[in-house]
Parts: structure tokens; sequence; C-alpha cells
């Protein structure tokens, strides 16, 4: 008997243009939620973007809350949880980058309500998903959150964002070629579910992305539009596959890594892409493809190297070394890679 199940949550609107957070209200009003709607945002994209959300709700006679959170930690999502429940909310806005995004989905989900996504920044692939990725401790979760009713996208906030969230966004996009190889990796010798979907989704968004590279530019509204359109993609791949796998391998543990390492280090997607230039050489070997990964980043001008993150050579290393510890996920890296295979795979490549 056929016994297999699948469930693929995607939002129901997706809004993306020019001016489109004034339509916030006709997004969300087609979704039938009700009650008051809660804010979450942190300080910059609050103001920003967030404080215009509560003046149009204020305006349209809802009685809209807000918060401001200032990092992305389970601490957080808690305190969202309970402010939500002491203001008697009936649905959730997260207005920011990925950290306010992700804080607001895991509220969502524990506490059972709607959840919109309004990101202020092109420069993450979580703005669709239904995951929320928080560390703890040693480790880091990639969680099953409420994945977003809708999405509202404004590219003229987004093109007005400082340039580097962009290219930020295009890498971690870019990633996803190494991060479906582990994919592939991890379904043949470790048998974990494999979507081809999913798999050949991600691959195809980072491909269409890179044939777009000479339409990225600075100062062009167009390229928030490009960037934004493939984040969305990319996170239906992982509503597709259930998991973040289609989007996130090797290189996003060893970002994830660095981010423990370095607190205050590069942006999530610029880190990703660089992990990404030496976990396709980890797979391929000198002759690989790793050059092509390096050329896309550079040709969107994300960094390529340890001192274009701005982190110390030595400290590359160490995340590399030890990225495998951050889950129990099967990629390239295996159960680690040796200090001297790692200082090769970083200077062959000339991330180091
Ligand atoms: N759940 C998922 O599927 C995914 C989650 N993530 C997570 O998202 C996070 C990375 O997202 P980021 O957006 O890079 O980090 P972030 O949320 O910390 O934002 C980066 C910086 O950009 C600022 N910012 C945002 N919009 C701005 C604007 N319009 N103008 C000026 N400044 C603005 C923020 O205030 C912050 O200082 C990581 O925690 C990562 O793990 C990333 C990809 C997928
Ligand atoms: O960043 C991601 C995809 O780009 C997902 O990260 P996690 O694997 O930590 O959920
Ligand atoms: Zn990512």
């Amino acid at each position: 008997m056929f016994e297999k199940t699948t469930w693929i949550r995607l939002p129901r609107n997706v809004v993306v243009g020019h001016g489109v957070l004034d339509q916030t209200i006709e997004a969300v009003s087609e979704l039938h939620l009700t009650g008051r709607p809660l804010v979450v945002s942190s300080p910059t994209p609050h103001q920003v973007a967030g404080s215009r959300v509560v003046a149009q709700f204020e305006d349209a006679g809802y009685d809209p809350d807000q918060i401001v959170i200032e990092e992305a930690s389970f601490d957080a999502v808690q305190r969202v949880i309970e402010y939500a429940e002491e203001s008697d909310a009936g649905f959730l806005l997260g207005v920011g980058g990925g950290k306010a995004i992700d804080i607001t989905k895991m509220a969502a989900d524990d506490l059972g309500l709607g959840f919109v996504s309004v990101p202020t920044a092109a420069s993450h692939d979580g703005i669709v998903s239904g995951r929320g990725s928080v560390p703890e401790g040693d480790t880091r979760h990639s969680v099953a959150a409420e994945p977003p009713l809708a999405v509202v996208a404004d590219t003229e906030v987004l093109a007005e964002a400082p340039w580097r969230l962009t290219t930020a966004g295009c890498a971690d996009i870019i990633s996803n070629y190494t991060a479906v190889r582990d994919y592939e990796l991890a379904h043949r010798l470790k048998n974990i579910p494999y979507s081809e979907y999913a798999g050949a989704l991600a691959r195809m968004t980072a491909e269409m992305l890179v044939d777009s590279a000479d339409s990225i530019k600075k100062g062009l509204e167009e390229s928030a539009w490009i960037v934004v359109k493939a984040l969305v993609s990319s996170g239906v791949a992982m509503s597709i596959a259930g998991s973040s796998r289609p989007a996130s391998g090797a290189e996003h543990l060893f970002s994830h890594q660095l981010d423990r390492l370095v607190p205050d280090g590069a942006l999530h997607g610029h880190q990703v892409g660089v992990g990404s230039i030496m976990t396709e050489y980890l797979h391929s070997g000198p002759k690989g493809k790793w050059r092509d990964v390096r050329d896309a980043l550079s040709a969107i001008g994300a960094p390529t190297t340890a001192a274009g993150l701005g982190i110390d050579d030595e400290t590359v290393i160490e995340a590399l070394t030890t990225a495998h510890r951050i889950r129990d996920r099967y990629t390239i890296l295996g159960d680690g890679v040796s200090e001297e295979a790692a200082i090769e795979a970083a200077s062959v490549t000339g991330v180091i």
C-alpha cells in the first residue's frame, strides 16, 4: 500500500513591487485574519518600515501593537510570545531582516497565530520559508515554524537598504549550488529523504540569478526585484523539501560556526558565499567548479575572501574544521575535515 504523505505550506499572497508596503492592509485583509495586529521588528527596520505599517493599520481602524527586538535568540522568541499574549494579538507581522522575520515566524508558530512577512532587506531566503534558524549555545537549530500567509516585499524599501544587504541575499542564493550537492550527498550516503523538485528549484534559482548578474547593480530598483524573486523561489524550495537542506548545506554550517566564533562578524549571506567556494572545492577538488562559485559572487560584488569578510584566516580555518559539530546534518564535511585539508581548501581557492 502507498503510504507516503507530504505537506507543502506556502504563502497565499506574495506581493512584490514598488510601493507595495502601502498595500499591506489589502494583502492581509484577504486572509481573513482577525484581532489585533502585532508588528514585530528590530530597531532600523522599525524606523524604515515597521512604524509605517503600524500607522497604516491605525488609519484603517485596526488597533495595532508593536514590539522591537534586538537579537535573534530563543529569549527574544519568548519575549514576543509573552508580549503577544498580553496584548491579545490576533496575528503577527515580522518587519525586517532575517532575524526579525525568524523570531516572528517562530513566535507565531508557538502562539498558533497567522504570520505575515515584510522584508526590509533582500538579504536572506527566509522571507518565505517555514523555517526558523536560531543559535543556542554550541549549536544552531533549524526549526519548523509558521510559514508566512502573505509576503509584502516593497522593492523601493529593499533598494534603499544598504547595498551589501542585497549582495548578501545574492550570495545566500548562490550558495544553493553547494547546498544541493550536500543534500544529494546526504541522500546517497545517509538515505535522508530527498525531493527532486526542491533540489532542482533551488539549483535553478541560483542559475537564474547568476544569469541575471549584469542587471544586479547598486542603485537599480530592478535589482531588488530580481533578487527578491529568487529569494522567494529559494524559500519555496525549502517549503517543498520540508527542510532547509536545498538552501543550507556545509557552507551554512561554516557560517553558523563563524557566528559563534565572531558574533558581530559578517552578514549571513556573505559568510555562506565564502563557505560555498571552499565546500565546492571539497566536493570536487581543484578542477571542480569552485571558480564558477567565486566568479558568480565576485560578479555581484559579494566577498570571496576571509579579508573581504573582515575575519582573520585562523578563524576561517577553525570554523571550517569544526562546522560539522553545529548540527546533525550530513554534508561534505562528514565527521570533520582536518586542519591540513581546511588550509588547502582555503588557500587554493584564495579564501585565505
Ligand atoms: N529561516 C530561514 O529559512 C533563513 C534564516 N536566515 C537567518 O536570517 C539571518 C540573516 O538575515 P540578515 O537579514 O542578513 O540579518 P539581520 O536580520 O541581522 O539584518 C542585517 C542588518 O540589516 C539591517 N537592516 C535590515 N533592513 C534594513 C534597511 N531597510 N535599512 C537599513 N538596515 C536594514 C538590520 O537592522 C541588521 O542590522 C540569520 O540569522 C540567518 O540564519 C537566513 C536565511 C534563511
Ligand atoms: O539560511 C538558511 C537558508 O539560506 C537556512 O538556515 P538553517 O539551515 O540554519 O535553517
Ligand atoms: Zn542562508
